[in-house]
């Protein structure tokens, strides 16, 4: 499966969604700290997490670290300031998708040291900002899934009885 990653997340809702949205995919989740939130922080607690949602969250002291013990087969930087649409790239198990904190977005210096085809950006309207990060990150998680066929999950084929 795939790695989603973090970096430095600042809202408590928006990393609560993400908890939820890879328990229900199964992608694994990597917190980069410092987060802008305590873990137990209610505002996390009101996205009604169940146990076995947390089961797939680490936190990682920091960037290095978390290089360190997840060792990615690719790391993809998804980034409004990225250069290769976020569907071209052909995702495979062990490649990590990195998001940016939500005021600052990834660091220039992060974007810098990847190749334009690791640094992936979700289209949108001329003029536009940004998207908010948990549906980006959505996006990405089921386009990457998608690829591997939704492996694991029950797919409803077309035309079957209900
Ligand atoms: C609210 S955005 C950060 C906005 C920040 N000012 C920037 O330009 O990166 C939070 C994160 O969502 C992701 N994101 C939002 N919109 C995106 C887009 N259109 N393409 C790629 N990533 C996007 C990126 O990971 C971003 O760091």
């Amino acid at each position: 499966m795939l790695d989603v990653v973090l970096f430095q997340p600042e809202i408590p809702p928006n990393t609560g969604n993400l908890i939820r949205l890879c328990a229900n995919t199964g992608f694994r989740l990597h917190l980069i700290e410092p987060l802008g939130f305590e873990l137990d922080d209610k505002r996390l607690r009101r996205a009604g997490l169940d146990y076995h949602e947390w089961a797939r969250v680490r936190v990682h002291r920091d960037w290095d670290t978390f290089i360190e013990a997840v060792s990615p087969r690719r790391v993809f930087a998804v980034s409004t300031r990225g250069r290769t649409g976020y569907h071209e790239p052909a995702y495979g198990p062990g490649d990590a998708l990195v998001f940016g904190p939500e005021t600052r977005g990834l660091p220039q210096t992060m974007l810098d040291a990847l190749p334009e085809a690791q640094r992936l950006r979700i289209p949108m309207l001329p003029e536009s900002r940004s998207l908010n990060l948990s549906n980006a990150c959505a996006i990405l998680v089921y386009e990457a899934w998608r690829q591997l066929d939704f492996d694991g999950a029950q797919v409803p084929t077309t035309g079957s009885p209900p």
